[in-house]
C-alpha cells in the first residue's frame, strides 16, 4: 500500500485533447501525483476538470506554468483533511454481483450470497473493485462463456490493477493464471487480493508492459487473455496479443468508451480476432474476441 495523498490540485478547461495533455504534464511534476484524473463535468458546460492528488504539498509554480500552457483556469490547491480515506471507501463500497460473481470487501463477507463466487477486494490504490462498467463487463464476459461451457487453460490478466478477473478466471478454473501490470503498486495490491483471496496457488503477479515479460512470454499462447486498458493500449497490443491468444482462443478487451469500439474492433480483425459479443456497460464497451483458428 502506498502513502494516501494529503493534497489535491484542481482546475477545469476546454477540450478533451487539452485536457488530456495537461494530465500527462502533470504526470511530470516533482514532487509527482499519485494520481492524475481527467472528466468531463456533468454540467453541459463542455469543460473537462483535470486533478492530481499527491502525497506532499505540490509544486505550485509548476502547477501555474502547466495552467498557462494549456489555457486552463489557475488550479485550486487544497490540503486535504485528516480522513482514514481506506476506512471511508470501505465504508461507502458497496458490494457489486455480476453474473456468478460477487465482489465484496473484508466487511461484507457475511453477505456473500450463497452459490456466488465471491472475490474480496479491499479499498487501495489499485483499480478493479467491480464497480467500474469496463471491470462489470469483463467479469460478465467471463461469466457468460463460463456458462457456455468454455474452459481456459491458461490465461493472463495484462492491466490487473486489483487482479479482480485474474481472480474470477482462477476460482472458476483450477488453471494458471498470470496477472501483470505496468504499475508497481497494483502489482502490490494484486498480490495481497491473490493472497487474501486463497488463490496464490494459480495466480502469479507480474510487473510488465503489455506481454513484455519472460513468464508471459513463455506460458504464451493463451486460452484467455483479459486487457481492461484504454483504446490507445489496446491497439498497440493487437499484433501481440494475436500472437498471445491460442487459435480458437479468447480475449475479453474493455477500457473502451462506446464511440471508441468499431476502430478497436477494426485494429483486432486486421490481428485475426472476430467479435463474438460487444457489450455496453454505461459509457464503456468491453469486446469478446476470437481468435481465428
Ligand atoms: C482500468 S484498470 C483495470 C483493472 C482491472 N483489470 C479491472 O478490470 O478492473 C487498468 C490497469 O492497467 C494498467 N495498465 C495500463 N496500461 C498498461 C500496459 N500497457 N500494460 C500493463 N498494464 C497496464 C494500469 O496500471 C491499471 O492498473
Amino acid at each position: 500500500m502506498t502513502d494516501m495523498p494529503t493534497w489535491t490540485a484542481l482546475t477545469t478547461l476546454e477540450g478533451k485533447t487539452n485536457a488530456d495533455a495537461l494530465g500527462e504534464a502533470m504526470e511530470a511534476l516533482t514532487p509527482e501525483p499519485t494520481g492524475v484524473g481527467v472528466f468531463e463535468l456533468e454540467d453541459d458546460s463542455g469543460l473537462w476538470e483535470v486533478g492530481g492528488y499527491f502525497t506532499e504539498e505540490p509544486d505550485r509554480a509548476g502547477l501555474a506554468l502547466l495552467s498557462a500552457m494549456h489555457g486552463a483556469r489557475d488550479f485550486v490547491v487544497s490540503e486535504l483533511p485528516e480522513v482514514d480515506w481506506v476506512a471511508h471507501v470501505k465504508r461507502e463500497l458497496q458490494p457489486v454481483e455480476a453474473g456468478r460473481f460477487f465482489v465484496y470487501g473484508a466487511h461484507d463477507a457475511d453477505r456473500l450470497p450463497q452459490g456466488k463466487v465471491g472475490l474480496k477486494i479491499e479499498a487501495s490504490m489499485a483499480f478493479g473493485t467491480g464497480h467500474h462498467g469496463t471491470t462489470l463487463g469483463c467479469l460478465l464476459a467471463l461469466d457468460r462463456i463460463a456458462n457456455q461451457g468454455v474452459v481456459a487453460r491458461n490465461v493472463a490478466d495484462i492491466g490487473a490493477g486489483t487482479a479482480v478477473l485474474a481472480m474470477a478466471a482462477a476460482k472458476i478454473w483450477p488453471n494458471p493464471v498470470i496477472a501483470s501490470d505496468i504499475d508497481e503498486v497494483a502489482c502490490d495490491v494484486a498480490r495481497a487480493n491473490v493472497h487474501a483471496n486463497g488463490v496464490e496457488d494459480r495466480v502469479h503477479v507480474v510487473e510488465a508492459a503489455g506481454f513484455d515479460h519472460p513468464d508471459l512470454k513463455s506460458a504464451s499462447p493463451f486460452d484467455l487473455v483479459f486487457a481492461n486498458i484504454l483504446k490507445g493500449p489496446l491497439i498497440s497490443l493487437a499484433q501481440d496479443m494475436s500472437e498471445s491468444v491460442a487459435p480458437g482462443g479468447r480475449a475479453i478487451l474493455s477500457g473502451i468508451l462506446n464511440p471508441q469500439a468499431d476502430e478497436v474492433i477494426a485494429a483486432y480483425d486486421a490481428a485475426g480476432f472476430s467479435v463474438d459479443r460487444r457489450d455496453e456497460h454505461g459509457d464503456w464497451t468491453t469486446l469478446t474476441l476470437l481468435r481465428s483458428a
